[in-house]
Parts: C-alpha cells; sequence; structure tokens
C-alpha cells in the first residue's frame, strides 16, 4: 500500500485528487497539507472537500507531513511546487506532479533534481483522453506535414492563472515535433493589430478565460479547402484526479528520473 501525502489538498484539484486516493485500493491518503494561510488548515480534509470524515487533518506545509508518506501529490503552484521538490530530494519521496507554469529553467532544475533523488511523474495534463490526445495529434502532424496551418484553442475557468495551458503547450510541443519545428520559435501566442499574412511555419496558441469552464482544447489542421478539429473537453476534475491516483500508485518503487503520462499509461510505443 502506497501512502500518499496531497499538497494543496483544499485546491480544487486538490479536494479531488484526495477524494480518488481514498478510492483507490493501492492507495492509502496518509496525509494532507496547504499554505499555512488558508483557511482550511486544521479541518479534516474529507470534510472540507465534502466528501465524509477522513482522519485526515489538513496540516500547515509539507515540513509537518514529509515522514508519513511515500509519494506527494502536487497541484498547486509553479514556486510552492519546486520548494516541495528539493524538500523531497532530501527525503527520497516521490513525486506526482500536475502543476502547470513552470518555466524551462524549473523543468531542467527538476530533472537533475529526479534523476539524483527521486522518481517523479510530470504532466500537463493526467486525463486519459487528453493523453490520447497528444498522440493523436503527433500522428496528424506527420502525416498532414506543412501543408496544413496548425493552430490551438483552450478554453478554462476564469480562475485559472497560467496562460496559455500546459496542455496546450503540450500540444503545441507534439505538433511542432512531429513537424521538424521548436514551438519555442514558431509558437505565437498573440494576434492583434497589422500582423501581416500567417507564415507557413507558425502554430497559434490562443487562451479563452471565462466563468468555470473546466477545460477544453482544440487542435486545427487548416489546409486548402478542408479543416480538421480534434477536441477533448472535460466535463469534471476526475478525470485528472483519478490519473493523479493511478500515477502515485505507478511511481512509488520506480528507479529515480522524470516520467510522464505515457509511462504510466503505457503510450509509448503508440
Ligand atoms: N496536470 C493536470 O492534469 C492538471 C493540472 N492542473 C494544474 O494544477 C494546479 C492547481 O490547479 P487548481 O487546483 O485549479 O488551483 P487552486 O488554486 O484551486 O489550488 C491550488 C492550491 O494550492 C495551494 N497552495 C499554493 N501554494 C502552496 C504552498 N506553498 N503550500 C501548500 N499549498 C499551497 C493553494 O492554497 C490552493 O489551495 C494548476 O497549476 C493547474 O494548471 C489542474 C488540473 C489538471
Ligand atoms: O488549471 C486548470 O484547471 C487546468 N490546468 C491544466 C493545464 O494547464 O493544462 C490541465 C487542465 O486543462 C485543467
Amino acid at each position: 500500500m502506497t501512502k500518499v501525502i496531497v499538497a494543496g489538498a483544499a485546491g480544487r484539484m486538490g479536494q479531488r485528487i484526495s477524494y480518488m486516493v481514498t478510492r483507490n485500493p493501492d492507495l492509502e491518503l496518509a496525509a494532507a497539507f496547504e499554505h499555512p494561510d488558508n483557511p482550511a488548515v486544521g479541518r479534516d480534509v474529507g470534510e472540507n472537500g465534502g466528501f465524509g470524515t477522513t482522519g485526515v487533518t489538513i496540516e500547515p506545509g509539507l515540513d509537518a507531513v514529509i515522514d508519513k508518506g511515500d509519494v506527494i501529490i502536487d497541484f498547486t503552484f509553479h514556486k510552492a511546487t519546486m520548494g516541495f521538490a528539493r524538500t523531497a530530494a532530501e527525503h527520497g519521496r516521490a513525486m506526482v506532479i500536475g502543476t502547470t507554469g513552470l518555466s524551462a529553467e524549473d523543468l531542467a532544475t527538476l530533472r537533475e533534481l529526479a534523476e539524483a533523488h527521486f522518481p517523479c511523474v510530470q504532466a500537463p495534463n493526467m486525463a486519459v483522453g487528453v493523453n490520447v490526445l497528444f498522440k493523436l495529434v503527433e500522428k496528424a502532424a506527420s502525416i498532414l506535414g506543412d501543408a496544413y496551418d496548425v493552430e490551438i484553442v483552450e478554453a478554462h475557468h476564469r480562475m485559472k492563472k497560467d496562460a496559455p495551458s500546459g496542455t496546450a503547450l503540450k500540444l503545441g510541443e507534439m505538433a511542432a515535433g512531429a513537424l521538424g519545428r521548436d514551438l519555442a520559435k514558431v509558437g505565437v501566442f498573440e494576434r492583434n493589430g497589422i500582423i501581416g499574412e500567417r507564415t507557413d511555419e507558425e502554430i497559434g496558441i490562443q487562451t479563452i478565460r471565462a466563468g468555470d469552464i473546466v477545460g477544453e482544447h482544440t487542435v486545427y489542421f487548416a489546409g486548402a479547402g478542408e479543416r480538421i478539429e480534434i477536441t477533448h473537453r472535460a466535463h469534471s476534475r476526475d478525470n485528472f484526479a483519478r490519473g493523479a491516483a493511478l500515477a502515485a500508485a505507478w511511481v512509488a518503487g520506480r528507479p529515480n528520473g522524470m516520467y510522464t503520462m505515457f509511462d504510466v499509461l503505457g503510450l509509448n510505443e503508440f
């Protein structure tokens, strides 16, 4: 039985992850923590999340609970995540990281820490459907090639802090990789004013923030006289949370290093 520590346990994702951990027979919800200023500190994580009494109290900060578990599931905020990774490295705890908005520098540091000290599953989206979407987009781009313009539109709730979504960036990277391009060079994240004609190689990524949209991603492949649109819509946060719980059960006991949901779901061969 793998003992799980849930970071940001009072957050939108933290609540549903805590619930999914209690539903997974391979996992034990061993501890939960929040930012020390969060009003949920001191409450039972299940009562706070609306799924009953668990006997697990939300503690103030990771240091208070680090000795209680084997795997930390982190869906919080990029600055907090990097601090948790340093603590995980010191204590040799595994991590599942769903937090988005990590910079290229953060990801390089995370890789260094994980390769030396702990196994880590990191993915911008832990839903099974989105991970299949990544593969479909890679395949579509490699078949269609340069004759089709690639554009990505993502929509999320008004509370989301980072833009574009980590998923949209990954979709852009999958398409760019299949087309022999580098998203850092060809990504276009804003269009306004007299911008001139579209270039062949650019990959546009546009953002919508509105209401309580859980998460939607559409990739367009538009050519002369036709287009393909591939869309994923999340109906609730439970698919992300179920994926995170699956990743926690999978990562415990693995060799140190970085893994993705493709490893967890066995999608590398596709
Ligand atoms: N990989 C995936 O499948 C998914 C990733 N996400 C990502 O997860 C992250 C969180 O999303 P939400 O739950 O919607 O945000 P949220 O704002 O509802 O929850 C974040 C929680 O983290 C807590 N937190 C922040 N700093 C902390 C610290 N230093 N110590 C302890 N707790 C701290 C906050 O108090 C808050 O309760 C975002 O980066 C989002 O993009 C969201 C959904 C799916
Ligand atoms: O913040 C969210 O809500 C989500 N964030 C992730 C992202 O940035 O890709 C995944 C999901 O779409 C929900």
